[in-house]
This record gives structure tokens, sequence and C-alpha cells, in this order.
């Protein structure tokens, strides 16, 4: 099996990233860039890190009418990711099409509920519910609209595996056990997730501001 880990790489600066990125390249599958990169270093940014040679995950969280997120995925196809993130609360007609405008070899999966909000955080947004009713209603909407599968916590990964077999799920929020949890608020171990049923862990700090980066994600590889 394919090591599910993919390193968030959230660092203001491009040679950071670059340099981080070499350190850990070889305990992790995959390096997800996020809108903090995206932002400050583009396309270009994009392919500097992806001439590392390992699958680009583009965590862009699109939300926005269908025809603008449709544009945006296409704007997409020649940085050839391998995963691109899309709010699943932006409504069916919006994954739809979102999912049409995809390159053939790129995931398109749904955020559901932010893993760094818990129930009273939802019920402040006017969504009664928990997270828990918040992630399968909109997993279910996910899949219906042809989304290949979704981002939720390690909380609700197994229900919605359970629902959803061949799904792909895509789980943030992990941290080692004795960890800093930080800002997220729904957090189990990576080995927690994957056994729950995630197909990629995403992982952060816990690499990134460890005092040995490399190190830290062969430890967390060594645990799965
Ligand atoms: O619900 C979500 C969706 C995306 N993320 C992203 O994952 C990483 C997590 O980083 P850590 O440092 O391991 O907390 C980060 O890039 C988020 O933007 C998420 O955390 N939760």
């Amino acid at each position: 099996m394919s090591n599910p880990v993919y390193l968030a790489l959230d660092v203001p600066r491009l040679r950071d990233g670059v340099a981080l990125a070499e350190k850990v390249k070889a305990h992790v599958g995959g390096i997800k860039l996020g809108l903090e990169f995206f932002c400050a270093h583009g396309a270009h940014g994009v392919h500097m890190i992806g001439q590392l040679g390992l699958p680009i995950f583009l965590d862009l969280k699109l939300y926005d009418i269908p025809n603008t997120v449709a544009g945006a995925m296409h704007a997409i196809h020649q940085l050839e990711p391998s995963i691109v993130t899309i709010h699943a609360s932006g409504g069916r007609a919006m994954m739809e099409d979102a999912k049409a405008a995809a390159g053939e070899n790129t995931k398109v999966v749904g955020v559901t509920m932010l893993t760094s909000m818990d129930d009273r955080d939802l019920q402040r947004t006017g969504v009664q519910g928990t997270a828990h009713d918040q992630v399968m209603r909109l997993a279910e909407l996910a899949k219906d609209s042809g989304l290949d599968g979704i981002v939720c916590s390690g909380h609700e990964v197994k229900a919605v595996h359970d629902q959803w077999k061949d799904g792909y799920f895509v789980v943030p929020g992990l941290r080692p056990a004795g960890s800093a949890v930080g800002d997220q608020k729904r957090v189990v171990t990576p080995r927690q997730a994957r056994d729950d049923g995630a197909s990629v862990l995403v992982i952060g700090r816990p690499i990134s501001r460890a005092d040995d980066p490399a190190e830290a994600a062969r430890a967390i590889e060594a645990t799965l």
C-alpha cells in the first residue's frame, strides 16, 4: 500500500517549502498545497514543488457559482493535481460542474465541515444539528453530485465509509498522541483515521514544526 500521508506545506516562503518537502519526501506519499501557499506562490510554486516527483494535492477549497468554479477547475488543468478540494456546501450544480471541468486524473473532493469547528461553531453559523449530521448530509450530496469523495474529520470517517464504500476520504485534523492540537477541534491520531477508512491523511504542523521534520514524518509512517 502506498503511503497515505500528504504533508500540508503551509509555509510563507517558497524556499523553506522546497527545503521542507525535500527533507520529508521519503516518508510521505504526497504534498498538499493550500491557500497560503497558492496565494503566495501561484502556479510557479506548484511547479517547483511538483519537481520533487510526489503527487500534488491542491487544497483550494473552491466555493463560488458553478460557472466560476468550473472556470477555476479548467485553469488548474495544467498543474495536473492529483486531488482538488471544493466546498460541498456550494451545492449540487457547483459540484457537478466542478467535476465535469476537472482533469481526468484529478480527484475532486468536497469539504464538508472544517476540522477546526465543533458542534457549537456549526450552530453559530445557523446550521442545526451536530457535526456528524452535517458531514453525513454533505457526504450524501457530494456522492449524488458525482464527486470522488469528501474531506471530513477522523470523528466521522468511519460512518461515511460505511455509507460510501468506494468513496475517497481525505482526513485532516490529525495529531500523533501527545502533540499540540492548536486550532483543530475534531482530532484523531493518524493510525485511528487510517483504520477507520481514510484514503489520505493530511498532516501539517506535527511534521513541519517538529525539531526534526524527517524524523517526525518517519515516526508517523511507522505507526501506520
Ligand atoms: O477541514 C479541514 C480542511 C483542510 N484542512 C487543512 O489541513 C491542514 C492541516 O494542518 P495541520 O497543521 O496538521 O493542522 C491545513 O493545511 C488545513 O488548511 C484542515 O485542517 N481541516
